[in-house]
């Protein structure tokens, strides 16, 4: 095995002329006459083409796995690599795209916890796998097509032709003797014989048109935040409807040119191309400035005053405008045409306006061929793909002000964050039984790690997958001083003037380096067992996040979590025993994660339409890539422990109320125990100056009604006054925090909705987030609680959550659910907010009866979901103890802070939103 051991390098210098091919695989044997926008190849429509090459079924070894007694038992099929092919390619002119598989083993967290809820909520279909595909990622990946062994060497390092180091097959020592891989672009008959040699491995075909277009509509169906305008230096992210979108004009700048039209799924037309596209900028560039490398092309083009090169319309005029036909004095009237006049030699000129007028000349003829054929077919949307984009700013205001200009604003330019990839896409779903097509946006999560492989450009060296490769490659950084960029280019602001363009601006100066325009794009997440959480009311209208984070905005969490940072990185680096290697690895996510926030500040929509929401997740991601698994850990037990040894006393302080003064008591509870919080800097000096019960009493007798949003009175009525004896069928509580916030706050909450008949599901995170409980935690809290309470002791003792906790779980072996008073159930995520379009399947089979959403806490009910309208009654509760939401929500200041005692009167808000007019109820 070609191992993975080389050490990522580290190369300042150029890194070599590519070796360029373009000249047969790119331009194809398209004739200099041919150069004008008319090549047309008037190919038939057709369905997108599938061949089947999976491999068969392989039963020898098969074994049962999982619980005997199951009626349908998972089968284990050891030798049978798996269902979904892995590695998919596009070998182009001048680059080569890798679009690979890695599997996520379906079974290894199914834990008994889901097992049980999964059949009491009657979704348990004994092991088979519900879902039409796998879950894994998506990884994007791309090459020099010129240094193609480089690649080969990756594709061997992990094994992707044989589906990875961790298949089966792979582990079996097995050798398929027929591997076939799909391979579109030039290159996959090119270099078929090569691959065949090398990897043992036979390319399979597929029509790179095909492949564009399929990889186009299976990223505007599937991506949330795929398509974006690029106009002025302002990126938008553009929603597509799935229901129009049409035709529209695809562009692909590759090497060549590619002008599809697209009128459906496999239905196509490649109605035209152009000769001069991203092999001529870099290739015309290369002999007038002797740039090593395209990105070096672009970064001078950043520096580049093109009005030394380009005669511009004032040059003619005497600098005047010729405004009668609409151009202005500095519009371009000829690209490179001062040269004629100047007695100069190329080596008079500066390599940097060079550049830029060779960007220029080539963008803008993009530009205008492209509206040109919208126009010809009447399109209003043009897509535009391929590498020559390169995420960079200028190309994409140069070319959205050519289709402006020229189809005076009819015609949209828009752009695709995984630009270059549509062909290699389009291959990967060109596998039968691919699965993609059955994705839903829902499926799908991107993450942007830190050590995805860095490939090409300036840093070279393996797939960093191991994370001590990890560790030492971010430590070389941070040695060499080098500021560590986030994975993903930068973008930065260029002004484009009416009739013409103005230079591009000072700021930006660094163009991020190829080896993060490769991951322009994250990893893609398959998660199947996502799903949408049924009980929205308008799915398609819901925004999870309360404030728009825009540059003003991320400013103020660029501080706060910058400030928290240190905080975390210690009590993550105690989670791991705070041993030498756990502070490596702490350093280590300080370095990714400051990075990441780096990358954001320059560009808040670096990684998407990005939220809040987000930006924590993001942060939890990250210590899971630095395999901090729980940096809470130690916190979140001593909390619960010093919350439970106080239960008894609440329980029956509350008991001793009458149902009115107790239903207050409980509200008036989960929003003073709300106050603990670790995500809150103010809060976590509170931790210093009291015990968990000191300061839940002193919070407590501080909250004053009337509370910032107070529906209390309205969810009062419900709960005593319109219905006594079950005011609710089924609640769903989203808790949020450990030790007293739970403890104290929402079981007894859970306990009263109990007494009243209704059934209580539990909502708790997948993965740990700060100090938020998880579904895995949960059953073992109640358990505990359950010794103090005998209504959650029966509850819970029927729901089997004590059995669950304590020893085994106790089945039903029905598949049918049965009504069960307790439940706890998983959210589907890992962060402080909740993102309603993505939840578990779990989550959303237990939504389908509830009648009430109590959505607990900052994250949950503040900053994502305060504005969010559900088909049910909701009631959302929480202090707030951020100064920038009080202000920005209620245009209050809090008092909260470090005075030692909070001052909760104004500051904690209980929202009832009715769904349902009081009169008709029930
Ligand atoms: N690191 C890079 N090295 C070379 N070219 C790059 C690089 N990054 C971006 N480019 C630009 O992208 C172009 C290649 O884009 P793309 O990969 O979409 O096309 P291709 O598939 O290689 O070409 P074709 O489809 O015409 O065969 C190059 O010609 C160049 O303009
Ligand atoms: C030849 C291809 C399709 C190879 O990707 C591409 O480079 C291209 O579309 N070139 C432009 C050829 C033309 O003039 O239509
Ligand atoms: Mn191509």
């Amino acid at each position: 095995m070609a191992a993975n051991n080389s050490e990522p390098i580290l190369d300042e210098g150029g890194d070599g002329g590519v070796k360029h091919e373009a000249e047969e695989a790119g331009a194809g044997g398209t004739s200099a006459a041919a150069a004008a926008a008319t090549t047309t190849t008037q190919a038939p429509a057709t369905m997108l083409h599938r061949s089947g090459s999976r491999p068969q079924l392989d039963l020898s070894g098969a074994a049962i796995h999982g619980n005997l007694e199951d009626r349908n038992p998972t089968i284990l099929l050891p030798n049978q690599s798996d269902d979904i092919s892995h590695l998919a390619l596009d070998i182009g002119g001048s680059l080569i795209k890798l679009v690979y598989f890695s599997r996520h083993a379906e079974h290894s967290n199914e834990d008994k916890r889901k097992m049980s809820v999964k059949r009491k909520l009657g979704m348990f279909n004994g092991g088979r796998r519900s879902y039409p595909i796998l879950g894994g990622r998506l990884h994007f990946v791309k090459f020099e097509t010129g240094k193609l062994n480089e690649c080969l060497d990756f594709i061997s390092s992990k094994q992707l032709h044989r589906g990875g180091v961790d298949s089966p097959s792979w582990r079996s020592g097995a050798q398929p003797d027929n591997i076939v891989i799909k391979a579109t672009g030039g290159g996959a008959f090119k270099y078929a014989d090569l691959f065949k040699e090398r990897l043992g491995v036979s390319l399979e075909k597929e029509d790179e048109m095909d492949c564009l277009v399929a990889g186009a509509n299976f990223l505007l169906k599937s991506i949330r935040h795929e398509a974006f305008t690029h106009m002025d230096g302002q990126k938008e992210y553009v929603q597509i409807d799935q229901n129009d979108l049409f035709p529209f004009l695809l562009v692909n700048v590759g090497s060549g040119v590619s002008i599809i039209k697209v009128d459906g799924h496999g239905k196509f037309q490649r109605v035209s191309g152009t000769n001069v596209g991203g092999g001529t900028y870099w290739g015309l560039g290369r002999l007038m400035t002797k740039c090593k490398s395209f990105d070096e092309l672009l970064e001078l083009s950043q520096r580049g005053d093109n009005s030394t090169i380009d005669m511009l319309v004032g040059d003619i005029y005497g600098g005047l405008d010729y405004s009668k036909i609409g151009l202005s004095a500095s519009t371009i009237a000829s690209s490179f045409g001062k040269t004629i006049s100047d007695n100069k030699e190329l080596s008079d000129y500066r390599p940097e306006d060079i550049s830029l007028s060779l960007l220029r000349m080539i963008s803008y003829n993009i530009g205008q061929i492209s509206y040109l054929n919208a126009l010809r077919y009447g399109l209003k949307r043009i897509f535009f793909g391929g590498f020559f984009i390169r995420g960079h700013a200028y190309t994409m205001d140069t070319i959205s002000f050519a289709v402006h200009f020229w189809s005076k604003g009819e015609a949209k330019a828009m752009f695709l964050r995984h630009e270059g990839f549509l062909g290699a896409l389009g291959a990967f779903m060109s596998y039968e039984k691919h699965g993609l097509d059955d994705l839903r946006i829902h499926h799908l999560v991107e993450r942007f790690p830190m050590g995805a492989p860095y490939v090409g450009g300036k840093i070279h060296g393996p797939p960093l997958g191991d994370l001590n490769e990890k560790i030492s490659w971010m430590e070389k950084f941070v040695q060499k001083g080098t500021q560590i960029t986030a994975p993903v280019p930068i973008g930065f602001p260029a002004t484009t003037g009416m009739g013409g363009f103005e230079r591009p601006t000072a700021k930006g100066n660094i163009l991020r380096s190829d080896a993060s325009a490769a991951l322009n794009v994250g990893v893609l997440h398959l998660v199947p067992t996502l799903d949408v959480f049924p009980l929205l009311e308008d799915p398609k209208m819901y925004e999870p996040n309360t404030i728009d984070l825009d540059l003003n905005e991320f400013k103020y969490w660029f501080k706060v979590l910058s400030a928290h940072l240190p905080d975390l990185v210690d009590k993550a680096v105690a989670s791991e025993g705070g041993t030498d290697d756990a502070k490596r690895k702490g350093d280590a996510f300080a370095h990714a994660f400051s990075a990441h926030l780096a990358r954001l500040m320059e560009e808040p929509a670096a990684y998407g339409k990005f939220g809040l929401a987000d930006l924590l997740e993001l942060r939890e991601e990250c210590l899971r890539e630095f395999q901090f698994v729980d940096a809470y850990v130690s916190i979140k037990q001593r909390e619960n422990e010093a919350s439970l040894a106080v239960l008894p006393d609440l329980l029956m302080e509350l008991d001793s109320m009458n149902g009115e003064a107790r239903l207050h008591a409980l509200i008036e509870g989960v929003l003073a125990a709300n106050i603990f919080d670790w995500g809150s800097r103010a809060c976590v000096d509170l931790y210093h100056k009291g015990t968990i019960i000191e300061i839940y009493r002193m919070s407590r007798k501080k909250m004053q009604r009337p509370w910032r949003i107070d529906d209390f009175d309205l969810f009062k009525k419900r709960m005593l006054a319109d219905k006594k004896d079950q005011p609710y069928k089924r609640a769903l509580l989203f808790v949020d925090n450990s030790g007293a916030d739970v403890v104290l706050g929402m079981i007894p909450l859970a306990r009263e909705l109990l007494r009243c008949g209704t059934e209580v599901v539990l909502v708790a995170n997948s993965l740990p987030a700060l100090n938020d409980v998880t579904a895995n935690e949960l059953p073992e809290i109640v358990a505990e609680a359950a010794k103090h309470c005998g209504i959650l002791r029966k509850a819970a003792e029927a729901g089997g959550l004590i059995v669950d906790a304590m020893a085994g779980i106790r089945d039903d072996p029905k598949d049918e659910p049965v009504s069960i008073p307790l439940m706890v159930v998983e959210n589907g995520c890992g962060s402080p907010c909740i993102d309603f379009r993505q939840v578990s399947s779990e989550l959303a089979a237990a939504a389908k009866d509830a009648d009430l959403l109590i959505l607990e806490g900052m994250g949950r009910a503040l900053h994502t979901n305060l504005n969010a309208r559900f088909k049910c009654d909701t009631l959302k509760l929480a202090m707030v103890k951020n100064q920038r939401l009080a202000e920005k929500l209620f245009n209050v200041d809090l008092v909260c802070s470090s005075i030692g005692a909070p001052d909760n009167r104004c500051n904690s808000m209980s929202q009832f939103v009715c769904n349902r007019p009081v009169g008709l109820w029930y």
